[in-house]
This record gives structure tokens, C-alpha cells and sequence, in this order.
């Protein structure tokens, strides 16, 4: 299978507590794989190395590997903010920055040294396009992003993300602050999206893994029970525990 995350005998301790148990687990590249499991079951620690984000957090110990196109992301030699533009990650609730729609797309490249305004613009509206927002905002662009609904700041999210050109996008339940349309349209960006990114997405609605999710990972107290294909895991899932999962049985 062409991984483009390959995670591999990943344990990680709060302290004393083995919150993840040796897990290794795969992500086709171009495909979406959705972390389905109860609350507190490791879902949004796993997600969260992916991209080290759990470095920024004090008593962390994580051992075996993460491999990126084959590379280890916790070798030493690592370049952290380098790994954080490859994988980039949206979180539960939007998270705008309080400045312009613009601004909040131009951030990133701009950080990255791009300045020229025309190369700006481009890209200002060719992530707003990823992320199906341009026509709801191509005339207020210089409006405050503040005054989106919640989908469209979530839309801006991932626009913002994909302006910076990343490869894997991570996404910690990133409908569960939204309503119902809104979140259909982020299901129907999500489809258009893995055709050309790999996805990593926690989510607790499983209505959702089932619609836009190609694998699907059941975890259940830091230890991952079951990973297949979204059909397979959700008509005929090999593991007793996966079948109460997602018949609503337990969790
Ligand atoms: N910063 C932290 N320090 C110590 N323990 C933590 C920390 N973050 C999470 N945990 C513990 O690790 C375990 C897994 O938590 P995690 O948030 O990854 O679960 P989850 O499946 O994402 O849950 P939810 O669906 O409720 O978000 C839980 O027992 C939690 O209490």
C-alpha cells in the first residue's frame, strides 16, 4: 500500500499513563481515513502526533515512529516548523485570526517569505477556491473574518491551511461546533479534497466517517481495535468490540 503516513509501533505517556499502546496504523495517500472511538480512547492524542503537536506539552513520552513519505518525524534532525507546513492540522472550533479575510489567508505565505501582492492575490483566492468559500467572500475580502458564520471561519480554517500548500491535512472534529448545512458543505469540501491531499480526520459522528471516509480506525482505550476499509468496518467489522462501536451498543 503507498503510505504516506506510516505510524509504527507508536506508544505515548502522560507521565505515567500509556495513553496510546503501541499502535501502528497507515495512511493511503490521497484517501481519507476518519479515528472513530469513545470519548477519552486516544483519538485526538494519535492525531495530534502526527504533526508533534503533543511536543508542546510538558511530561509527554512517545516512542516508536511516525514515518512521513518514509521519513521518521521524530528524528532528532527534524525540522519542526518545516513538519507543521506539511501536516497541517484544523481544529474542533474555528479558529480565524481577529484581521482581515485576506490577512488570514496571506499569514502563512507571508511568514514563509512570500510578499509580492499579485503572487498574494493569487494565492489569497486559489485557497479560498480549495476551500469553496471565494464566492461567498470574493467581494469582502478586506472584511473582517470575524463576521463569518461558523462555517465559513471553518471554511477559512482550511483555506488558510491550504494556502501554505500542504500534503496531509489533519482535522480534529471539525464539524462538531457546526450546524447541520454548514457541515455538509465541509463533508462535501472533504471529498473534493482527498482527491489530492491525505486526510486524517477524528470524528464522533459515524454518519460521517461512513459518508466521506475511505478507511476507517475504531480505537478504544489507547489501543487501536480495528482499521479497514469504511464499508468493511461498518457492514462486517472483524472485532466484536468495533460491531457494539458503531451499532451504538456501547460509548
Ligand atoms: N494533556 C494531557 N495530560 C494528561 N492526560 C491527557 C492529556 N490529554 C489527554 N489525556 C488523557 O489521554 C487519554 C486520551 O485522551 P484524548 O483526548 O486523546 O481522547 P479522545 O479520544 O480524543 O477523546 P474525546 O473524543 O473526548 O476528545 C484520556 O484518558 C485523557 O484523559
Amino acid at each position: 500500500m503507498d503510505y504516506k503516513i506510516h505510524v509504527n509501533k507508536l506508544k505515548l505517556y502522560y507521565g505515567d499513563a500509556l495513553a496510546l499502546k503501541k499502535i501502528s496504523l497507515g495512511a493511503e495517500k490521497n484517501s481519507l481515513l476518519a479515528l472513530i472511538g469513545p470519548s477519552g480512547c486516544g483519538k485526538s492524542t494519535f492525531i495530534k502526533t502526527l504533526n508533534r503537536m503533543n511536543d508542546l506539552i510538558a511530561n509527554v513520552k512517545i516512542e516508536g515512529e511516525v514515518l512521513l513519505d518514509g521519513v521518521n518525524i521524530y528524528h532528532p534532525d527534524t525540522d519542526v516548523v518545516l513538519l507543521r507546513k506539511r501536516v497541517g492540522m484544523v481544529f474542533q472550533r474555528p479558529n480565524p485570526f481577529p484581521m482581515s479575510i485576506y490577512d488570514n489567508i496571506a499569514y502563512g505565505p507571508r511568514i514563509h517569505g512570500i510578499t509580492k501582492k499579485a503572487q498574494l492575490d493569487e494565492l489569497v483566492e486559489k485557497s479560498l477556491k480549495g476551500a469553496a468559500l471565494w464566492e461567498e467572500v470574493r467581494d469582502r475580502l478586506q472584511s473582517s473574518a470575524m463576521g463569518m458564520s461558523g462555517g465559513q471561519q471553518q471554511r477559512l480554517c482550511i483555506a488558510r491551511l491550504l494556502a501554505i500548500e500542504p500534503e496531509v491535512l489533519l482535522m480534529d472534529e471539525p464539524c462538531s461546533a457546526l450546524d447541520p448545512i454548514s457541515t455538509m458543505k465541509i463533508e462535501e469540501l472533504l471529498s473534493e479534497l482527498k482527491q489530492r491531499y491525505t486526510i486524517v480526520m477524528v470524528t464522533h459522528n459515524m454518519q460521517q466517517a461512513a459518508r466521506v471516509s475511505d478507511y476507517t480506525a475504531f480505537f478504544l482505550n489507547g489501543d487501536l481495535v480495528e482499521h479497514d476499509q469504511t464499508d468493511v468496518i461498518f457492514t462486517r467489522p472483524q472485532d466484536k468490540r468495533t460491531e457494539d462501536y458503531i451499532t451504538g451498543r456501547f460509548g
